[in-house]
């Protein structure tokens, strides 16, 4: 699938709004504007000496400097990002694309780009929700499309050697031909890559069954401008502090990872999808976390408030009559385990059978497709996600609802929120906001995020779950963690790469 900037997902296979979406929107106040979007307009780009050198790194073929190749390379996949996208601007414009083929061609560049000052920012599948794409100077892409390999396959131990510009699909694709899967399932599986999966601490929707990304990793090569490093020559070691968790989530600040070395499992024979209705979303949250806590867990397992309940069943009977609730999904990757089932019903929960579960699993992907004709029609439509232990979770949930309808008080949002990410001590928490745009839904956005940012700190959660950090979430991160550690930051980042050439900006705050 290639992206296109300013609408989410495969262009061939758009999604309409049900006319009852667009009846509805009319009650949140939504006004359709029918702004047409602005084209980019070009500005320069780089130097002769400096194309010059990416032309004998990677080869004249892979050096792009056309406007197209470079406004399809423009930030990510946000809502301001699509806004930003919509309205022609383009300050977030790499000067050039690179596109190299191999661990030494990405280390040459590196190698090369303080002394052309030239800043790069690593490009995997660029979905980026959090600004992870836009440095504070401007700079050259670096998109790791043509390492797209599967380098090796080690079924005695269970391991895959992927290359960084492996999309989702294409690992599936390449493990499958084995008879193994990854078992890792974003919602932005059909565009995001094997790089930024572990760059950004992924997590999939299958996490209960197959864990977060970074649980998969067993191995990682890094390209720096100080030369590589690989770790991960066992799957566990007492040898020091395990350094593959510093590349993990490091965002391109650190290094380039052009490899990394996944655990994988047989692929399943068969799949099974459930639904369950709670009477709340408090007597579906105990039920949950009784199986995070004492198990046995289902791969999938999903609880939706009641609001995202309500939004999301266009059929109301299939909770049972219309009577309310909350709808709780579960997935198994393999056979139907009741014990899992025997837990949900010992908390409340009754048993909707098949259909609730193959509707979402069906629909898995399309949710994000909704995005683009909300926003046509005039909605300001964003997520935003978080995670904190079991006690905590309740009074974070209200306390960002809170927050958001306060801060969208005058185009009061629909708040829907569920839980789709589980630990033995906590889980993850996922909202999603629908209201009407005001005259600068940007800058409405921006507000509304920083009060929920604030809520979140106030009530004990992370700033992000598996988003990560990018530009957005930056400054609060940097409180989150404490002067000290982001001195232990910095300093990692002048080892690995003293002239700030990778993804300045992003994740950690510049002086
Ligand atoms: C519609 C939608 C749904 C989403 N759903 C999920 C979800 O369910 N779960 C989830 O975890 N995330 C989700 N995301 C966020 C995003 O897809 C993830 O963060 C994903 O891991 C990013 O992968 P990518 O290959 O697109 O990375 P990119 O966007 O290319 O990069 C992400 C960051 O990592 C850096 N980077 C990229 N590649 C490398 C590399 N090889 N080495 C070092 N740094 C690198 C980039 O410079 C950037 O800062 C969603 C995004 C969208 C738009």
């Amino acid at each position: 699938m290639q992206l296109t900037p300013g609408r989410w997902g495969d262009p061939a296979h758009p999604v309409d709004l049900p006319t009852a979406a667009v009846d509805a929107l009319k009650h949140l106040g939504v006004r359709r504007t029918d702004a047409e979007p602005v084209e980019p307009v070009d500005r320069p780009g780089l130097t002769a000496d400096q194309l010059s050198f990416l032309s004998q790194v990677v080869g004249n073929d892979h050096v792009a400097s056309d406007l197209e190749s470079r406004w399809a390379h423009t930030r990510g996949y946000s809502t301001t990002d699509l806004l930003r996208d919509r309205a022609g601007d383009t300050s977030d414009m790499p000067d050039a694309v690179v596109y190299p083929a191999s661990h030494d061609e990405v280390q040459d560049l590196l190698a090369g780009c303080a002394e052309q000052d030239l800043a790069v920012v690593p490009y995997s599948g660029g979905t980026s929700v959090v600004g992870g794409l836009a440095p504070s100077r401007r700079f050259v892409t670096v998109d790791l499309r043509r390492l797209d390999q599967l380098v090796e396959l080690d079924e005695v131990s269970r391991t895959a050697t992927l290359q960084a510009g492996v999309r989702g699909p294409a690992a599936e694709a390449l493990l499958a031909e084995r008879g193994y899967t990854l078992g890792h399932f974003p919602q932005s599986y059909e565009g995001a890559s094997i790089g930024g999966y572990a760059a950004a601490r992924s997590s999939g929707q299958s996490s209960a069954g197959y864990g977060r990304f970074d649980q998969m990793v067993v191995g990682v090569t890094l390209a720096t401008p100080r030369g590589t490093i690989e770790l991960g020559r066992a799957p566990m070691s007492a040898a020091g502090p395990d350094l593959r968790q510093l590349v993990l989530g490091s965002e391109g600040a650190f290094g380039i990872i052009t490899s990394v070395v996944v655990r994988i499992r047989p692929r399943p024979t068969e799949r099974h999808f459930e639904g369950w209705r709670f009477e709340s979303f408090d007597t579906g949250l105990a039920a949950v976390r009784r199986l995070a806590q004492d198990g046995p867990l289902p791969t999938v397992l999903r609880l939706s408030d009641e609001v995202e309940t309500a939004v999301n069943l266009a059929d109301p009977d299939v909770l049972g009559g219309g009577s309310g609730g909350v709808l709780a999904i579960i997935g198994f990757d393999g056979p139907y385990n009741q014990a899992t089932a025997d837990v949900l019903a010992a908390a409340g929960g009754t048993n909707l059978g098949v259909e609730p579960g193959e509707l979402w699993r069906v629909g898995r992907y399309r949710a994000p497709y909704l995005r683009d004709p909300l926003l046509d029609e005039g909605a300001l439509v964003e997520t935003l996600e978080t995670a904190a232990f079991w006690s905590r979770i309740p009074a974070l949930k209200a306390a960002v609802t809170e927050a958001l309808v306060g801060a969208l008080g005058a185009t009061p949002p629909l708040v829907l929120c569920h839980i789709s990410h589980v630990y033995e001590t906590g889980a993850s928490l996922y909202f999603t906001v629908i209201c009407a745009q005001s005259d600068d839904p940007i800058e409405q956005w921006r507000t509304a995020k920083r009060a929920a940012n604030q809520a979140i700190a106030d009530a004990g959660g992370t700033i992000s779950h598996h988003h990560g950090v990018g530009t957005d979430h930056r400054d609060a991160y940097a409180t989150e963690i404490g002067p000290l550690a982001v001195e232990t930051l910095r300093a990692v980042k002048q080892t690995l790469d003293p002239d700030n050439v990778l993804n300045p900006g992003i994740l950690i705050p510049e002086d």
